[in-house]
């Protein structure tokens, strides 16, 4: 839902994008600095039980993964090698946000249960990336899903920031959701993948390697 929101993102970013390549600052560095940043923040104020801020925190570096792509693009220096780091990182950031609260729900927190669901996440969330590349080293293309990565970012910041702010029930409503839609989106891509790999004639966005 939200991709269709990225041509917009990306032209707003784009001025941004050409100042920061005119600086002489290369992609890569945003990739990496945004990661770093989203782990760091993430591991530090999650598990304090520092919700709100640390939704905020993460929340702005985030926005640095719409960023580098806009860098890329101003300075001409889009890469496959890039694209592979900018995915690679983009797991090791979900995996410490997840992380992050589930050290503080199995620790101060003390709601196990919501551990519990925040590790499904995490794990559902691998799953809908993992079935998309691999689907793509296949040559299938796996672009679906109810809940892509920005729709599960969304979901979990909104949620842990107004936890946060003791608003009541929101953040148990956001993981459960998150936990409903990933799930579903395994399997969105799971059927996704199947079909493209089993029907004879291909679809648009397939490359056919194997
Ligand atoms: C009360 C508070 C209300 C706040 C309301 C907030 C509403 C927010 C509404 C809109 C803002 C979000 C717009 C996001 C638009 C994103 C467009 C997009 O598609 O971005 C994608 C982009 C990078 O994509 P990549 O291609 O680089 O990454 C791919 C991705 O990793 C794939 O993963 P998969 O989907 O398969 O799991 C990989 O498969 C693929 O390989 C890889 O290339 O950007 C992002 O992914 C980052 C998007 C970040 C959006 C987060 C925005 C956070 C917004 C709100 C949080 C608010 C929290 C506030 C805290 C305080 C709350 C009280
Ligand atoms: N270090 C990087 C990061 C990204 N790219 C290119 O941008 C695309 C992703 O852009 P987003 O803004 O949507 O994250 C990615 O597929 C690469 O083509 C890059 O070259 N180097
Ligand atoms: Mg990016
Ligand atoms: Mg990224």
């Amino acid at each position: 839902m939200l991709r269709y929101l990225r041509p917009l993102f990306s032209r707003l970013l784009l001025p941004l994008g050409r100042l920061l390549a005119k600086l002489g600052i290369t992609p890569s560095t945003v990739t990496l600095v945004g990661a770093l940043g989203v782990v760091v923040s993430a591991l530090v104020f999650y598990p304090l039980g520092e919700l709100f801020a640390g939704s905020a925190v993460i929340t702005g570096f985030v926005l640095l993964d719409m960023l580098d792509g806009a860098v890329a693009r101003a300075s001409d220096n889009t890469t496959k090698w890039g694209a592979f780091l900018d995915s690679t990182l983009d797991r090791l950031s979900d995996a410490a946000i997840l992380s992050g609260l589930m050290l503080w729900f199995f620790g101060g927190g003390e709601n196990p249960t919501l551990g519990y669901v925040s590790l499904f996440c995490l794990v559902a969330g691998f799953g809908v990336s993992y079935i998309k590349a691999r689907a793509e080293a296949l040559g299938a293309n796996c672009d679906v899903g109810i809940a892509e990565r920005a729709e599960r970012l969304v979901i979990l910041l909104v949620a842990a920031g107004l936890g946060g702010l003791d608003v009541p029930y929101v953040l148990p409503a956001g993981l459960w959701i998150l936990a409903l839609l990933s799930g579903i989106t395994v399997v969105q891509r799971l059927i996704e993948t199947r079909n493209r790999l089993t029907r004879p004639r291909r679809t648009a966005g397939d490359t056919g390697s194997v």
